[in-house]
């Protein structure tokens, strides 16, 4: 299949077409021809690189009511991403080849994007034996990121060991950095509001204490370490200190955590719970302040459905966790692009190259350049839209953006040469 897209902006800069065939880019200039092409009218569009996220929960297998790897596949495909990392909390947990070979399998079929298991780092997500990493990575899904995520692997001989088998595989311990002592009962941020609510609080210490341990212990074993959905800015600076003594640490954060802040917990709606929860201005802008920078590595949107009897409840009831995948892309827009804190070869950056390299995924994250893999997408903006959770592609509706206006609108995205969305719409 040849495709001619034309009139589309690189990285937001001057206007050319892009020819693909056979999957990969064939060229990229000014007035471009292909017979027999399939043409894609794309002026005034901007071409960003396909969009890799390192933190997608897709529910399956267990809760297929909540989402499937049939529809977050599309839902990623809709908000430009060409590569998912679906983390390992499922039911039964992938523990084993045996699971995350499945999940693998349900990405291939559903052909939307690339489903790239995470691997447990502990039978059960239980904390307390090491999962058979090996035969992970060894596994047809070739597994290179390994996280307990929702959990905390808070052992601390535990962590070590993972860090050094990990190490050996060529991957990466991905920390959901949460001391559990320190949150037993935790609802929300804690500070002023999370007494005058009277939820209990979770400190931002509970985080930090965890990501200085593991930075030390990744130091100390030579090994990579990943931190998973970076929520303070006492994080952003332990981050900024371990990279300075050159710990190969890598860390990202959340859409949510880029634009929501605590405040958002007044309504007792529990749309806006999360792990790690909402936190302060403060911290907002030192996260925006620590992705511009480069010290948090990457944006990921830590997509989190769920179904309506574990959402629509009394706030201590409700289980954590947000949607993300569609409206990812939007809010970088509106917290780092609309801003001036990242151009649009930033957000390439942090959005594509850099979760593709954490996650050693091959094909993905590349530029846009001729003999490169088609994995692209193009971006309208201009476009400002009101965030409708009904016209979500997710199973499930806990968007926090519900009645939101954000700035953007993912026109199309393609998979290795191959459309899996045009004018807004899904393909499969
Ligand atoms: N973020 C959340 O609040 N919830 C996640 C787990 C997690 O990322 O810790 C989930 O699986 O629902
Ligand atoms: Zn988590
Ligand atoms: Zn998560």
């Amino acid at each position: 299949m040849t495709l001619l897209i034309k009139g589309a902006k690189p990285y937001g800069e001057d206007a050319a077409d892009i020819l693909v065939e056979d999957g990969r880019i064939a060229a990229i200039g000014e007035d471009l021809t292909a017979t027999g092409a399939e043409v894609v009218d794309a002026a005034g569009l901007v071409a960003l690189p396909g969009l890799v996220d390192l933190h997608t929960h897709l529910r399956e297998p267990g809760r297929e009511d909540a989402e499937t790897v049939e529809t977050g596949s599309r839902a990623a495909a809709l908000g430009g991403y060409t590569a998912v990392h679906a983390m390992a909390n499922t039911d039964p947990v992938a523990d084993t080849a045996g699971v995350v070979e499945q999940v693998w399998r349900l990405g291939q079929q559903a052909g939307l994007v690339d489903v790239v298991p995470v691997g447990a780092v502990t039978v059960g997500l239980a904390g307390e034996r090491l999962a058979e990493l090996g035969a992970m990575a060894d596994s047809a899904a070739r597994v290179r990121v390994f996280s307990d995520d929702g959990h905390c692997v808070a052992d601390p001989a535990l962590m070590r060991r993972a860090l050094e088998y990990v190490k050996a595989l060529g991957g990466v311990v991905a920390q959901h950095a949460e001391e559990p002592r320190l949150t037993v009962g935790a609802q929300m941020h804690e500070g002023d509001r999370s007494a005058r609510l009277g939820l209990t609080g979770w400190p931002a210490a509970a985080e930090e204490a965890i990501i200085a341990r593991d930075v030390l212990l990744a130091d100390h074993v030579g090994a990579r370490l990943h931190v998973c959905h970076v929520s303070t800015a006492g994080s952003v600076e332990i981050l900024r200190w371990a990279r300075s003594r050159g710990v190969q640490v890598t860390a990202e954060v959340t859409p949510h955590h880029l634009l929501l802040t605590d405040e958002c917990a007044e309504g007792y709606d529990p749309v806006f719970k999360v792990n790690p929860p909402l936190r302060t201005d403060a911290d907002v802008q030192a996260l925006r302040a620590g992705l511009a920078e480069g010290v948090i590595d990457a944006v990921a949107t830590d997509h989190a459905p769920h179904a309506v009897e574990d959402k629509e409840t009394e706030w201590a009831s409700a289980r954590p966790g947000m949607l993300g995948l569609e409206q990812a892309l939007s809010v970088v827009v509106a917290t780092m692009v609309e801003t001036g804190l990242l151009d649009w070869r930033g957000v390439a950056d942090r959005m594509s190259a850099r979760p593709a390299a954490i996650g050693r995924l091959d094909g993905h994250g590349r530029p846009l350049a001729a003999g490169e893999p088609a994995n692209l997408l193009l971006l309208d903006p201009g476009t400002r839209a009101v965030v409708d959770p009904a016209a979500l592609a997710s199973r499930s509706r806990n968007s926090p953006y519900a009645g939101r206006e954000l700035p953007g609108r993912v026109v199309a995205t393609f998979l290795r040469g191959v459309p899996t969305v045009l004018d807004g719409k899904a393909q499969k």
